[in-house]
């Protein structure tokens, strides 16, 4: 990974030697960690069978929300002393930094981690905060139902994508992952337990997402559903310039009713590949492609290949097209076990990956994390559709980092943190892996990129460092409405400021 050398010369005789090992050859370490990843996915697949045979979790959901209330007023009663977080470990979240937060102030266990209820007639699932997308489509996909959209990485919680945010192919039909919530229930700084809709209580109901849990306890979550068919159909079409992927793309998108999933990995600035995907229940066999089998090639690598063959179709099973990037963590797997491409490791060992992120945050050595520190961008920019020439030509100059994710997704005009004048048309700009522009500096580089993206009437994903100042911040979201919350439900006290969460100082 770029400046490798660079950090293993800054310590001396025996540090050095360390820091090298584990920079150079922290595969081995990742490889011992594949078995334990496992292990961890089969003690929560026999949890969840085991209460799925009880059928306990319905019945146990409202002791479990009067435990969070009772610590909400054991807070209370101790003197509202210090604001209250929910008590997941840092280690455990999708994102790379930890909570510096999470030490100090009073942590609230919301242990809520089953699916509810699935209402065919209501056509929503409810689930509890902890229950993850891996969880969900294994569930609900073979009943014949799913999400609008899966936001990728099987742990994504509906917690935090709620809280936070979640984007997928389907969201240039259906939203982000708020759009697709009919229903909240919450355990407010008062104690009380309240269930809101759009209509029972806009306010807050447009008020939670992007608030990063700074406005109450989330313990359940209706969520609409729609049926499931077996395949997704998939075009690759191959794009030679900008202009090309810009016009492609348009045209795609102007054909909601054809187009459930679009998609594009840009691999250059002038060469990309736009997928466009529909949900289909026959599948010519001979265009079968099952990649999610453990011995396929990472999606990214398969997706390139139509660079060189030109336009193609297959067929996908629907959760493998879920979770197409999960395996190969987008791309970011081949910085930490750069040969698991190879059909040998794959065919040997492709079975236990991908290796768990929570893992790979609990072990990752702070050498490794300098590293990726130093050396290494992970952001989402959300600019509006119109921008996204200038936005990919201007992080070219500033990163140049491929390949890039292209998801568009549609933004209505909403009271809330992201609010548009009218119902618009954005698309989310992944950025992930080593930077090989020579000047590139985490912080000023990416305080760049906020003042472009800010500029356009864009938005960060807050899952990524934000180095934006708390003015900076205010001007990127609207706080006009979170504000009048705040104030309403008495979360000075309780709660901090969400941009006490996010920004790069509340991180370590
Ligand atoms: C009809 C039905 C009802 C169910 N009801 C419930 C229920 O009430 N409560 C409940 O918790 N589960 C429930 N499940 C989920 C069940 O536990 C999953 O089907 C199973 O856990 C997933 O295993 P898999 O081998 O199919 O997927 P895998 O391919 O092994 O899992 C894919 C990924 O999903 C993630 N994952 C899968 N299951 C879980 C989990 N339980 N927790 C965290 N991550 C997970 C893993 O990270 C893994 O990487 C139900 C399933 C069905 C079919
Ligand atoms: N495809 C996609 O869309 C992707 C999205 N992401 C991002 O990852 C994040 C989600 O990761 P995940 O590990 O699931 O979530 P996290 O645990 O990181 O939670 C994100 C935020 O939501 C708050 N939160 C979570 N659950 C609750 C709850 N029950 N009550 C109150 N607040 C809550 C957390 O508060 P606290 O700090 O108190 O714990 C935290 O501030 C999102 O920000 C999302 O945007 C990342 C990768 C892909
Ligand atoms: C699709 C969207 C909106 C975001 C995808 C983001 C992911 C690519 C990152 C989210 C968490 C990241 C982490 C890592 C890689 C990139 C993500 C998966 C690591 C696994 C990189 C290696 C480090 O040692 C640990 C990191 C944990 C978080």
């Amino acid at each position: 990974m770029g400046d490798r050398k660079a950090v293993t010369a800054s310590s001396g005789g025996f540090d050095a030697v360390v820091e090298h090992i584990l920079i150079h050859y922290r595969w081995v370490f990742v490889i011992v960690l594949l078995p334990l990843s496992l292990l961890y996915d089969v003690l929560l697949y026999v949890r969840s069978w085991v209460v799925f045979q009880l059928s306990s979790a319905p019945s146990k959901h409202a002791s479990k929300v009067e435990n969070v209330a009772k610590q909400v007023r054991q807070w209370s009663a101790e003197g509202a002393r210090t604001p209250m977080c929910t008590a997941r470990p840092s280690w455990q979240t999708m994102s790379f930094r930890h909570a510096k937060y999470k030490k100090t102030m009073f942590t609230v266990n919301v242990n809520l981690v089953d699916i509810l209820d699935l209402s065919a007639e209501r056509r929503t699932v409810r689930v509890e905060p902890l229950v993850t997308m891996g969880q969900l489509t294994a569930t609900l996909d073979p009943l014949g139902w799913t999400l609008p959209f899966v936001p990728e990485l099987d742990d994504l919680t509906v917690g935090g994508l709620v809280m936070g945010t979640g984007v997928e192919t389907s969201s240039h039909k259906h939203g982000l992952f708020q759009h697709i919530c009919v229903a909240y229930e919450l355990v407010l700084a008062d104690g009380s337990v309240v269930q809101v809709t759009k209509d029972s209580d806009p306010d807050l109901f447009y008020s939670v997402p992007w608030s990063y849990g700074t406005l109450g306890l989330l313990t359940a979550v209706e969520i609409r559903i729609v049926p499931a068919l077996r395949f997704v159909k998939m075009q690759y079409e191959p794009v030679r310039s900008l202009e090309e992927a810009d016009t492609v793309l348009r045209r795609q998108l102007d054909l909601p009713e054809e187009n459930e999933f679009v998609e594009a990995l840009m691999f250059s600035k002038d060469e990309g590949v736009v997928m466009t995907g529909q949900m289909v229940s026959c599948v010519d066999w001979g265009k079968l492609n099952e990649i999610g089998r453990w011995h396929k090639p990472w999606f990214f690598e398969h997706v390139r290949t139509f660079l060189r063959s030109g336009p193609g179709v297959e067929y996908i099973p629907l959760r493998d097209y879920q979770h197409r990037h999960s395996r190969s963590l987008f791309w970011e797997i081949k910085e930490i076990i750069p040969f698991g491409n190879n059909p040998v490791f794959r065919y040997l060992f492709g079975w236990m990956t991908p290796p768990k992120v929570s893992l790979l945050k609990l072990t990752q050595t702070q050498a490794v994390k300098k590293l990726y520190e130093r050396n290494h961008i992970i952001q989402d920019m959300l600019v509006p559709i119109e921008k996204f020439k200038e936005s990919v030509l201007f992080f070219d100059e500033e990163v140049a980092v491929y390949p890039l994710w292209l998801c568009p997704f549609r933004l209505p005009s909403e009271p809330g943190m992201l609010r548009v004048d009218k119902d618009s048309m954005y698309i989310d700009i992944g950025v992930y892996g080593v930077p090989t522009r020579k000047d590139f500096d985490p912080k000023e580089t990416t305080r760049r990129i906020e003042a472009f993206v800010s500029k356009a009437k864009g938005f960060q994903m807050l899952y990524a460092d934000t180095y934006t100042t708390r003015e900076e911040f205010r001007k990127m979201f609207d706080h006009s409405l979170y504000d009048k919350m705040r104030s309403r439900l008495k979360c000075d006290k309780a709660f901090p400021e969400v941009y006490e969460k996010v920004c790069r100082k509340a991180r370590d």
